[in-house]
């Protein structure tokens, strides 16, 4: 029997610094200054920022696709500069462009894979079948890819990433461009893989609620640094109080001049028609809030209180608003008055 000794630290970066060159007569771009992080063996972890942050940069790093300026990682217990062979042979890779053969089957490209990692025929054989169970995908095995939906295509992208059984598996993006079922059948199916095989997950994400669904821990990424870090239940409850939104009838730029006088509120942002605030008691602010704005012939639509989201963690660390619009690939990144 063969006994396979794992880390308990799965993943780490310490101090990452990245710069890439953008061509003669340019400023290069730095897209990690000082990145760390580490995900405890058998978690998913998330990567958290809009597009542009270094998420991708990150997972290249510790994939050995790319080499750090400065800074150390490990993965699976092995360093990724001095050890690059042990890493690759323990980690999968899921890249935001597909990785398989459209004018292939399904099985043809898992096959194709497991060879490749040297798996025999049979296991190889055996192992694609489960995978191709697993993704619902038993009815368009035979197919080719290059006829599958997004969704279909994607789910095959991930299990051509499990095929040899990785102790880690790197995602980038995996939901990015799907519709709202194919997301939540992605995300059964990464929690349940991350549960059953003992394996470790980084996963990158623009997605709020790709993050606060599916990572164990994550990692608020802004800038190339990690700005806040944590479960998002705690990096939630950092936040004090309730938010409070209220909507205006138009834009009107005195109304955070006139929040600002509300003792109850703090931390009051605009963006649009949209005012925000946190409060420490949510049902005894509003009423001020309501009377301020109307005493300054301010129209509001309609108010409402929240408790804290993963957007307020981010707004609040980063003084952005990270808004994707499901199965939209724009983010936009709202900035707002601190
Ligand atoms: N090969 C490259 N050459 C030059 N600049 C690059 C290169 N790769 C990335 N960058 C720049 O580095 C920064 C970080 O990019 P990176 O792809 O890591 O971010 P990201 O958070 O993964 O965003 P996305 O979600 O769009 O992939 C960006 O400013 C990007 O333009």
């Amino acid at each position: 029997m063969v006994v396979v000794r794992r880390a308990e630290t799965a993943l780490e970066a310490v101090d990452l610094v990245k710069t890439y060159s953008a061509g003669r007569n340019k400023p290069p771009v730095t897209a990690l200054r000082g990145l760390s992080f580490s995900a405890a063996t058998g978690t998913v972890f998330g990567l958290l920022g809009p597009n542009g942050a270094g998420k991708s940069t990150t997972v290249k790093i510790l994939s050995t696709l790319s080499v750090a300026d400065s800074g150390s990682a490990r993965v699976a217990g092995f360093d990724v500069a001095a050890e690059p062979d042990r890493v690759r042979q323990a980690i999968g890779f899921v890249a935001q462009k597909p990785g398989t053969d459209p004018r292939g089957t399904a099985t043809e490209n898992l096959l194709l894979a497991g060879r490749l990692h040297g798996m025999s025929r049979r296991d190889a054989k055996a192992r694609a079948r489960e995978l191709i169970g697993r993704f619902g995908l038993a009815d368009a095995a035979d197919r080719l890819v290059g006829t599958y939906s997004g969704g279909m295509a994607r789910k095959l992208d991930v299990a051509l990433g499990l095929m040899h059984r990785p102790q880690v598996l790197f995602l980038d993006e995996p939901t990015t461009g799907l519709d709202p079922q194919a997301r939540s059948e992605m995300w059964h199916e990464i929690a349940r893989m991350a549960g059953d095989e003992q394996m470790t997950v980084l996963l990158t994400t623009h997605y709020l609620d790709e993050a606060d669904h599916l990572a164990d821990r994550l990692a608020i990424v802004d800038h190339g640094t990690v700005v806040a870090a944590g479960t998002p239940e705690e990096l939630k409850s950092e936040l004090r109080g309730d938010a409070v939104q209220v909507e205006l009838a138009e834009a009107d730029g005195r109304a955070r001049a006139v929040l600002q006088r509300v003792p109850e509120l703090r931390e009051i942002t605009m963006d649009g028609c949209t005012v925000r605030g946190r409060t420490d008691n949510g049902a005894r602010a509003l009423p001020p809030v309501l009377a301020a704005l109307d005493d300054a012939g301010i129209v509001v639509t309609s108010a409402t209180l929240a408790r804290p989201s993963l957007d307020d963690v981010y707004l609040q660390h980063t003084g952005h608003s990270l808004a994707a619009a499901a199965g939209d690939d724009d983010v936009k990144v709202l900035e707002v008055a601190k």
